[in-house]
């Protein structure tokens, strides 16, 4: 067996099984009902269209899974087919060449290959980049008011900026649309979570898993939740998703289905929706022969939003938590490895 660093070693109940179940069972929903309809460009449902049968089944998916996949969703295939040649091209540049656009602890954003999950190094390295010019978000926990970040894009290959913003367009909008549906799916008004993400913190994330010497022991990414609101994924043809069924808990890959996006409900919906829908823990496997490219896209809401985050203390008094100290709190554990877990959102209660 080659030698990887113990830095990657998960612990032996946190190892992938050489074999998963695959489960054909993930629902896909397809999205036609919205997409022929030409939307604002924030993708604003339009009135007297009948999606009733598609907002029954988004309300399915959202409470009994926590995943599902969408078809015909209106984001254009040959643009995420440009984002993946152009992320491959990216990734296959001397490290470096990369590290010249590393993020650090100013700057969340950009190149980074040694994230950590719950304390164990993922096999991968990142790219991320926001859709818009800049956003605005405390990024240590240290920050006492929030600050500016902005992209830090790469000399090569020059056209990144261009597919990646165009990319973000797209997912953005449908990002705008699935929370609109999620809200008709609770009998809410269909713009209910809008003025959560009004100046939105979110992100695109260009991954890469190189092949690794001992899939066996190491993940891609560890098991985790997400955070945000929810999660756009595009995978490509390799594979290695695994969601953790709800029914049973056991680990089941999710199969790639080209052109489909894999949604996932993110922590904050899970508070908001008083866990209706629910956010569900997932992980990558990596393989020895073929390197994998997936891209999320974290649908994030403002770092001003502090709604019914109540931080649960010994005493069980009361301190309110915005989005922007969670996040900031999250990402220092991801940076490097912390003799503690790292925050997550079990440790906050719904306000009553
Ligand atoms: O690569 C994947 O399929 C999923 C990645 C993921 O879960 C994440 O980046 O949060
Ligand atoms: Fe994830």
């Amino acid at each position: 067996m080659a030698e990887v660093d113990p830095a990657f070693i998960q612990a032996i109940e946190h190892r992938p099984k050489p074999i998963t179940t695959e489960d054909e069972a993930i629902p896909v929903i397809d999205l036609s009902p919205i997409s022929i309809y030409s939307l604002d460009d924030r993708g604003h449902l339009p009135k007297n269209v009948d999606i009733d049968g598609l907002i029954t089944k988004i309300g399915e998916a959202c409470a009994k899974r926590g995943f599902f996949q969408v078809i015909n969703h209106g984001v254009p295939l040959e643009k995420l087919e440009k984002l993946e040649l152009i992320a491959r091209e990216f990734f296959s540049l001397p490290l470096e060449e990369k590290r010249r656009v590393s993020r650090d602890e100013g700057n969340p954003l950009g190149y980074y290959d040694a994230e950590h999950t719950k304390n164990v190094r993922d096999w991968k390295e990142v790219f991320d980049f926001i859709g818009k010019d800049h956003i605005v978000t405390p990024v240590t926990s240290d920050d006492l008011e929030p600050k500016i970040v902005v992209n830090r894009w790469p000399e090569y290959p020059p056209q990144l900026r261009e597919i990646g913003e165009e990319y973000a367009r797209e997912v953005e909008k449908l990002a705008f649309k699935l929370m609109e549906l999620i809200a008709l799916s609770l009998g809410l008004p269909s713009t209910s979570f809008r003025e959560f993400f009004e100046d939105h913190t979110s992100l695109v994330r260009l991954n890469h898993y190189p092949p690794c010497p001992s899939p066996d022991l190491a993940l891609g990414v560890g098991r985790h939740k997400d955070s945000g609101g929810l999660t756009i994924l595009a995978q490509d043809a390799v594979g290695g998703l695994e969601v953790r069924r709800k029914s049973d808990g056991e680990w089941i890959r999710v199969k790639p289905n080209p052109g489909a996006f894999i949604i996932n409900i993110g922590d904050i919906v899970q508070v908001w929706t008083n866990g209706k829908c629910e956010s569900v823990e997932h992980r990558v496997k990596v393989n020895s022969e073929k390197d994998r490219v997936s891209f999320p896209f974290f649908f994030n809401p403002a770092h001003y939003v502090i709604s019914w985050l109540t931080k649960k203390t010994l005493q069980n008094t009361k301190k309110e938590y915005s989005w922007g100290a969670f996040f900031a709190t999250r990402r220092k554990s991801n940076l490097k490895k912390l003799d503690a877990d790292n925050i997550q959102i079990s440790h906050f209660q719904i306000n009553a």
